[in-house]
């Protein structure tokens, strides 16, 4: 059993979360937010002057049957009469004004919270894109993000709304016929634990199944995006997937079913036993009437003050719900916004300095991947000098790209040291550090957006319409592809958005190429950066690649040893260490790996 401590700090817990969703609404749209407040205060007095109004008119046209001055009854009643019909009026605009603040207040906080998500997922690591349990979290939070808030904004001041209007009638009812206003109460109760019964169990539901919705929505992308559509064509994978999707959403339909099932039952209970109570008062105060306790404007007085009582307090009862429910469906969004990013900036960043004699220096450094209980990197030490060449050769999983994520701190060796003219790499904040590395990735991006932008994107310092941009493009062999295409520099690459252009792998490859020359950063990494180039392409880039890095620190990772011989130092590593390091001439020399892979590949080119 749950201690009562427990319960209480959850309880806390639980009245934070609310306050925390509150401040976000506040922090997105404090005018929308006073605006409804005002709107709430006005929509929830006003049904009560209204309908006591009606009883005042259903009193007065009783007396004006009996009285003698028929005419001066009629006019007091036609006067009640317009004021009611205004009330009603302002009671409609104010209806038709709040759906306007509400939708504009709506957009703001959905606005706002883009803003707050997208902010968190560019601050957290690399290493939670790396982690399935980080895709379930930001999964259950973009679910929640974007409506919970003003979802709790409206379950507020629809219970505030609803409280006032049904402490006022209550307040009527009681005084009316207190057993008959017991019923009222009484009758609700059921309903309300049946909600928070099932809100709970659809929660916990829900994210359980987290991991299998994506799934499903992982399987519904392949089927639908561009890059698996050549290969689910050729290998006639359409029908596989579709199947073992569909299997994914029978489960999910299946289970969930199950508790709206359960849910609709119990509440169709709790609602019979309501309903019974409540035409059994009807009765009582209809035969109390009759027998003339009660007059006729009573009588309906307490007909639609009952009525409204009943929606009152199933709105009391309902948002109370509503924000049990929200406020479980909050921790999702919380859980996501508490992630903190696990490399840690200094609180005194250094600036970073000129790359000297010193260099940069790997010193014993080793890497475990969290998720892996292999180590990726054991006790590597290397040193990158300004002007030089250093390459890095291995088989696949060597641990190559690895080396160059520790370098751009998007991890932290387990062990050893890193260091930039002495200091440490922790002592820089990362923004800076990552200014003065231009790294392209085997797996670069492409982004469906201008030829222009796609190398701008890699030095945004610039102004967009800088020469360097087309110099870089030169550089990398990317202006000739650009300058066929249809806009030159503007053209959209891609096939994404409209008037896009696609273009071949290689052509994307030298526009990646580009934006890594674009950078001014004193180390330049290219991984793989002309796997998909041809022999002239390839023979071209390399040959100004020397001009281009006459002050920068050059790592190259390639598979292709011709490439790899202009390197003034080759690193070769095996299964995360390092094993053999020289020149080309040396690593002939030495024999071991190195000669045996260049005469190997020499071999298939004889
Ligand atoms: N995010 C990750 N989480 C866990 N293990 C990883 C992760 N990324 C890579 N690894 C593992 O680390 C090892 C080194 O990978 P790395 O990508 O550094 O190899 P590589 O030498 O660059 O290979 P390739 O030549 O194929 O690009 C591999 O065994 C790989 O399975």
């Amino acid at each position: 059993m749950t201690s009562f401590p427990h319960k209480l700090k959850h309880k806390i817990q639980g009245a934070l979360r609310l306050g925390r969703a509150l401040q976000l609404v506040w922090q997105s749209s404090p005018g929308w937010t006073i605006s409804r407040i005002l709107l709430l205060v006005v929509q929830s007095t006003l049904p009560l002057l209204s309908l006591y109004l009606m009883k005042v008119i259903i009193d007065a046209v009783s007396t004006g049957i009996a009285s003698a001055n028929k005419e001066a009854a009629f006019r007091q009643i036609v006067l009640l009469i317009v004021f009611n019909g205004t009330v009603n009026l302002v009671i409609a605009l104010c209806s038709s004004v709040t759906e306007l603040v509400n939708t504009a207040q709506t957009e703001k906080i959905t606005d706002y919270m883009y803003g707050i998500v997208h902010a968190k997922a560019i601050e957290v690591d690399l290493e939670y894109y790396e982690n399935s349990q980080y895709h379930d979290t930001l999964q259950r939070a973009q679910q929640e993000a974007y409506f919970r808030p003003s979802h709790i904004l409206n379950s507020l001041l629809q219970l505030a709304e609803n409280t006032i209007s049904l402490v006022a009638i209550s307040g009527l009812l009681f005084w009316f016929h207190w057993e008959v206003a017991a019923v009222l109460f009484i009758t609700a109760v059921p309903g309300l634990f049946v909600r928070l019964k099932y809100a709970g169990q659809m929660y916990h539901w829900n994210h359980k199944r987290t991991a299998i919705k994506r799934k499903a929505y992982y399987l519904d992308w392949l089927l639908t995006n561009n890059g698996h559509a050549k290969e689910i064509r050729l290998f006639d994978l359409g029908s596989l997937i579709s199947c073992r999707f569909r299997q994914l959403r029978k489960q999910l339909y299946r289970e969930s079913l199950t508790i709206s099932q359960k849910s609709a039952i119990a509440s169709l209970v709790a609602q019979t036993s309501s309903i019974l109570a409540v035409y059994g008062s009807y009765c009582v105060i209809a035969y109390q009437t009759v027998k003339g306790i009660f007059t006729l404007g009573d009588l309906i007085m307490y007909y639609q003050a009952f009525q409204k009582g009943q929606s009152a307090l199933q709105g009391v009862l309902g948002s109370l719900a509503g924000l049990y429910e929200d406020n479980l469906f909050l921790s999702n969004l919380h859980e996501f916004l508490d992630l903190k990013p696990k490399v840690v900036e200094p609180l005194h960043p250094l600036p970073v300095p000129q790359l000297q004699e010193k260099g940069i220096q790997f010193q014993s450094v080793s890497f475990q991947y969290p998720s892996s209980d292999r180590q990726g990197l054991k006790n590597i030490s290397l040193n990158l000098q300004p002007g030089k060449v250093v390459a890095l050769v291995g088989e696949n999983g060597a641990g190559k790209t690895t080396l160059i994520k520790l370098l751009c701190r998007l991890y932290d060796p387990t062990e050893g040291s890193i260091t930039f003219e002495g200091e440490d790499l922790r002592s820089f904040a990362t923004t800076d550090l990552r200014r003065q590395i231009s790294v392209i990735f085997q797996d670069y991006a492409k982004y469906h957006l201008t030829a222009k932008e796609n190398i701008w994107f890699g030095n945004i310092d610039l102004p967009p319409d800088d020469r360097l941009i087309k110099d870089a493009a030169y550089k990398a062999g990317a202006d000739d592809v650009i300058s066929r295409l249809p806009n030159s520099y503007e053209t959209i690459l891609g096939t994404w958005f409209q008037h896009g252009e696609e273009l071949s792998i290689g052509q994307w490859q030298k526009i990646a190429l580009a934006r890594a020359f674009v950078r001014d950063a004193q180390i330049l990494v290219l991984d793989e950066p002309t796997s998909a180039l041809d022999a002239k392409a390839e023979e071209e880039v390399f040959q100004k690649f020397r001009q281009l890095i006459q002050r920068q620190a050059a790592i190259l990772i390639s598979h292709r040893l011709s490439t790899v011989k202009m390197a003034d130092c080759i690193y070769v590593m095996e299964h995360g260490r390092i094993v053999q390091s020289g020149t080309h001439e040396e690593l002939m020399k030495m024999g071991g790996s190195y000669a045996h892979l260049f005469e190997t590949q020499a071999k298939n080119y004889r």
